[in-house]
């Protein structure tokens, strides 16, 4: 037994019930209905899998016009629903039209009951595969989504960022390609998530690959994809990112971690916006928006013999350099306050905050991980923490605070803040204890500290 809806519309009493008996036979639930003008008052359309409807209703009309306009009623109804129209008039333009407008197939009367069983089956296989490419295209839509949500805002104030977002708002409304570059950790991976969010592609994939873990040997099919028994594990044809990314974003991190060779082919595939994919020889064109990122020197690099110029022309269309988070200027603090309340909140540990010596010393730190280590710092400082307040040694810094990251020589003003800091950190934070090391008075090391943010 088939565990489908049938629905029988005729006028003709004992079609309907020839009908009925026969579907019954394979089908669970077969309905009849004997008017027509109750197809728009019936229940759960969209429930039946298939209608059976006769063409021509009133008696000497035999135009076919009735079976249309009911038709069009069932399908606005319940547009997957599969159709079969009915009648004793079989003409070809008859069900050309009908097929047209949405009828799956056609049956003449007198039906041959073996074939009319058959064109049953067939439509209830094309009601199945209809709803499965709704539920599907549902299913896609909900995970793009929550691919795609808003997980993580960009946070900071400073001039430094802030020409950065504007330059990022101006080039997501366009195609071009984007290359950005920065230290690690400055928040590139996110700059290429809001390139996309405020694009046109935001509702389609962000699709994003490190370069720098991808083996040299499966290069090529984790971005170009490969055909089945193209190599030992390729059991199944199987699709790379560039085809996975279509009509959306394509990221590619790290990009000057790639060898010479794989350059070479990356090249082709973005020059040609096409992929072949490995064991294939039909190439399948691919529609993406693409954004790389490095933290290397790649113009260096190309004057090294490392990287290959006609790529960099072709993935720098538009540069966007993220700034380090030493250069923005107040950022560290706006920055360390989300952090502690993204996990004061994760941890369960409300109404944490960070005393003003713990803050001159994120201030005075140089941030060579930049906001990764901002993050980092913060989340071992609140998993760590036993009171209310955080203190200079509940942030394990790895750097010494005043160094200056290029080694120069520090000033005497700069060694003087250098060791007011390491006074406070080794006190805990208390100014009297500090300034009695220091050998001055508690007021002058408040003085100090002041004029260093004047
Ligand atoms: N301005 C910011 N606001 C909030 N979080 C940020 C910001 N910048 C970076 N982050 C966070 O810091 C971490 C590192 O950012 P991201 O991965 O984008 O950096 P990256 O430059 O791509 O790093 P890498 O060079 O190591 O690949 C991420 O968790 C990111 O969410």
């Amino acid at each position: 037994m088939t565990d489908a809806k049938i629905l029988v519309v005729d006028d003709n009493k004992s079609v309907l019930s020839a009908l009925e008996i026969l579907l019954q036979f394979e089908y669970k639930s077969v309905q009849t209905l004997f008017n027509p003008n109750q197809i728009s008052s019936f229940p759960n359309m969209e429930e039946m899998d298939i209608v059976l409807l006769d063409m021509n209703f009133s008696a000497g009309v035999n135009t076919g016009n009735e079976g249309l306009f009911w038709l069009n009623e069932i399908k606005k109804k319940s547009p997957n629903t599969s159709v079969i129209m009915m009648t004793a008039y079989g003409a070809v333009d008859l069900a050309v039209k009908a097929l047209k407008q949405g009828a799956s197939d056609f049956v003449l009367k007198p039906w041959n009951n073996e074939r009319l069983m058959t064109t049953v089956r067939s439509a209830y296989e094309l009601r199945k595969s209809k709803q499965e490419i709704h539920n599907l295209k549902k299913k896609e839509s909900n995970l793009k989504q929550v691919i795609n949500e808003d997980k993580n805002f960009i946070i900071g104030q400073s001039k430094a960022l802030s020409s950065v977002l504007n330059l990022v708002a101006k080039v997501a409304k366009t195609d071009v390609n984007v290359l950005i570059t920065g230290e690690n950790g400055t928040g590139k991976e996110l700059i290429a998530r809001e390139l996309h969010r405020l694009s046109a592609r935001k509702n389609e994939v962000f699709i994003g690959v490190d370069m720098g873990s991808i083996a040299e040997n499966l290069f090529e099919s984790e971005l170009f994809g490969h055909v089945k028994g193209s190599f030992t594990d390729a059991k199944e044809d199987r699709a790379g990112k560039f085809e996975a990314a279509h009509q959306g974003t394509l990221f590619l991190d790290e990009i000057g971690n790639l060898s010479l060779q794989m350059q070479a082919k990356l090249l082709s595939s973005i020059q040609n916006r096409a992929v072949v994919r490995v064991g294939s020889n039909t190439s399948s064109q691919v529609d993406i928006r693409l954004v790389c990122a490095t933290n290397c020197n790649l113009e260096q690099m190309v004057a090294d013999g490392l990287f290959r110029e006609d790529l960099l022309y072709r993935i720098n269309t538009i540069h966007i350099e993220v700034p380090p988070l030493r250069e923005r200027e107040g950022d560290v603090l706006v920055l360390a306050d989300f952090f502690l309340k993204k996990f004061a909140h994760k941890y369960d540990k409300p109404g944490l905050r960070i005393n003003n010596v713990a803050q001159e010393k994120l201030m005075e730190y140089q941030w060579p991980g930049n906001v990764r280590e901002l993050q980092h710092t913060m989340e071992r400082a609140v998993i760590l923490s036993d009171g209310n307040v955080l203190k200079p040694t509940d942030f394990l810094l790895h750097a010494k605070p005043m160094q200056s990251l290029d080694h120069q020589p520090l000033t005497l003003n700069e060694m003087e803040k250098q060791m007011i800091l390491r006074a406070l950190d080794q006190h805990d934070g208390n100014y009297s204890a500090a300034a009695e090391q220091l050998g001055i008075s508690r007021q002058t090391l408040y003085n100090k500290l002041k004029k260093k943010h004047e």
